[in-house]
């Protein structure tokens, strides 16, 4: 796997921190370092080669600015974006926003039929994530099988790459935050390789490892599944 130099990654923003010079014409994108779905925009925002035109904002969660809500963000989630003197919100809509509306690689493809079969994973997200997180407190193997299954199956519509559409695109920035952490969570918690049987699976993370733009934005697998321990095996 190729190992790009991890970029520098600014300390987050706390209750205490002083907040940006908001509105003063800089680009910013409001993060969570552990957000899956802040890591989608901030993927979208390296993958177009943006690291100098969109200031990465990390906020801590935990310990939230008082002026996120009331200056930058009134939904008080992550990811946000501070463009034009606007702020806009929803992961999805980020990153289609940010391939429309910035320079570099496209990340939404116009050819129709990968246009519409990208609609269809789109709108599959939610019961993708859904099923993972049920899993968790049901029946995990039982679970991933069924989510994994449907992945493994779309990554054989286009031949031309690995990819979900072929070449990668916002559908593959969409699902990967949970691919990273299911795949760690289930073969940590449970000993379950999800990509056993599943050799499209298997090809999709070792090629998605390889772009730079998604493999800044990883966590610490050992943090990533202490999170996850502590959230769905308090017993552990
Ligand atoms: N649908 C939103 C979900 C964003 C979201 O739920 N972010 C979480 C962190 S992972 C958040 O900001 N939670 C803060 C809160 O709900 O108070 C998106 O796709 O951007």
């Amino acid at each position: 796997m190729a190992t790009a130099v991890q970029q520098s990654r600014p300390p987050p923003l706390t209750a205490t921190s002083d907040p940006p010079p908001i509105f003063d014409g800089t680009t910013r994108l409001y993060i969570s370092y552990l957000c899956p779905f802040a890591q989608r925009a901030w993927i979208a925002r390296n993958y177009k080669g943006l690291q100098d035109k969109i200031e990465l904002v990390p906020i801590d969660l935990q310990n939230r600015p008082d002026w996120y809500k009331e200056k930058v963000y009134p939904e008080n989630k992550v990811p946000s974006l501070e463009h034009n003197g606007k702020v806009l919100g929803e992961s999805l809509d980020l990153i289609t926003y940010i391939d429309a509306n910035f320079e570099g690689p496209s990340l939404v493809p116009t050819d129709l039929p990968k246009k519409e079969f990208a609609e269809q994973l789109i709108s599959h997200l939610d019961t993708f994530i859904k099923q993972l997180y049920t899993s968790l407190k049901e029946d995990p193997i039982q679970g991933a099988s069924i989510a994994f299954d449907y992945f493994e199956n779309a990554l054989g519509k286009f031949d031309d790459g690995p990819f979900f559409l072929g070449q990668f695109s916002w559908v593959d920035i969409a699902y990967v935050p949970f691919v990273e952490r299911f795949h760690l969570v289930f073969s940590d918690l449970f000993k379950h390789d999800i990509t056993e049987g599943r050799p499209k699976l298997a090809v999709w993370i070792e090629e998605v490892n390889k772009i730079d733009a998604y493999t800044q934005t990883r966590l610490d697998p050992k943090e990533l599944v202490d999170i996850y321990k502590k959230r769905f095996l308090p017993q552990q």
